[in-house]
C-alpha cells in the first residue's frame, strides 16, 4: 500500500506537520510512505499515479491554500484529473496557519472539493473536539476541533517550537487513520473501480 503525502510549507511549519501525518502513517504495516515538498520542481505524476492515497497538505495563507500548492492543484488537470487516475484513491488533508482559527477550514474545504474533483474518497477526522487550551499535551487530539482534516496552530514561534505537540499527534493520527482505511481497502478481494475500469464509461 503507497501513501503519499504531497505538501507544500513556506517556513517549515507545515512540513513539521506533513512529517507527523507520515510518521503516523508508517505505523501502518505495508505502508510505504513517501512526503513530497511541491517546491521540488519535478513532481513524481508516475509514482502519484500509483498511489493508493494521497494526502495533501497547506499551509494556510490569506485564507487560502499557499499559490504552490494551488499551481499543483491546476497542474494535475494535465496529467491526472484528465483521464481520472486517481479516481477512488484515498484522500485527507491537513492545514497549519499562525491563528488558532486563521480561517484553516477554507483551505481543507479547498483540498477537500479538490479531492471530490478527481473522484477520491476523503477521510476525515472521527475525534471529538478536545480542549482549546492544551498546546503541548499529547492527551488532547484535535485541540482545534476540526472533523474536515488535522489542523494546527504555529503562531509567530520557529519551526523548532511550533506546531506543538497536540497538533502534531493530530497529524499523526490522521496519518494512521488514512493508513489503516486504505489497508483495509486494498486487502479486499474486490478492488475499487480505478481509472482504467470499463465502469467509468458507464457511468
Ligand atoms: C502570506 C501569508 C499569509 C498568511 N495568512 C494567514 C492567515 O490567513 N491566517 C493565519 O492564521 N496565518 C496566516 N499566516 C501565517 C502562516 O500560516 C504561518 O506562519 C504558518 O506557520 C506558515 O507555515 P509554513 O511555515 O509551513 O509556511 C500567513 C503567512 C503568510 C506568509
Amino acid at each position: 500500500m503507497i501513501v503519499s503525502i504531497v505538501y507544500d510549507s513556506g517556513y517549515g511549519h507545515t512540513a513539521k506537520q506533513a512529517e507527523a501525518v507520515a510518521k503516523g502513517a508508517r505505523q501502518v504495516s505495508g505502508a510505504e510512505v513517501t512526503l513530497i515538498p511541491v517546491s521540488e520542481k519535478n513532481i513524481p505524476w508516475e509514482a502519484l499515479e500509483k498511489s493508493d492515497a494521497i494526502i495533501f497538505g497547506s499551509p494556510t495563507y490569506n485564507g487560502l491554500i499557499s499559490a504552490r500548492l494551488k499551481q499543483f492543484f491546476e497542474d494535475s488537470t494535465r496529467t491526472a484529473w484528465t483521464e481520472l487516475k486517481w479516481r477512488n484513491k484515498i484522500a485527507a488533508g491537513f492545514s497549519n496557519s499562525g491563528a488558532q482559527n486563521g480561517d484553516k477550514l477554507n483551505s481543507l474545504m479547498s483540498i477537500a472539493l479538490f479531492a471530490a474533483q478527481h473522484g477520491m474518497i476523503w477521510v476525515g477526522l472521527d475525534l471529538h473536539p478536545a480542549d482549546p487550551n492544551s498546546t503541548a499535551t499529547t492527551k488532547n487530539l484535535n485541540r482545534l476541533g476540526s472533523w474536515l482534516g488535522a489542523m494546527a496552530q504555529s503562531d509567530n514561534a520557529s519551526p523548532e517550537i511550533t506546531p506543538g505537540g497536540s497538533d502534531l499527534k493530530t497529524a499523526e493520527y490522521l496519518g494512521k487513520r488514512v493508513a489503516e482505511i486504505t489497508s483495509r481497502l486494498t486487502n479486499r478481494s474486490e478492488k475499487l473501480p480505478g481509472s482504467d475500469s470499463k465502469a467509468k464509461q458507464l457511468v
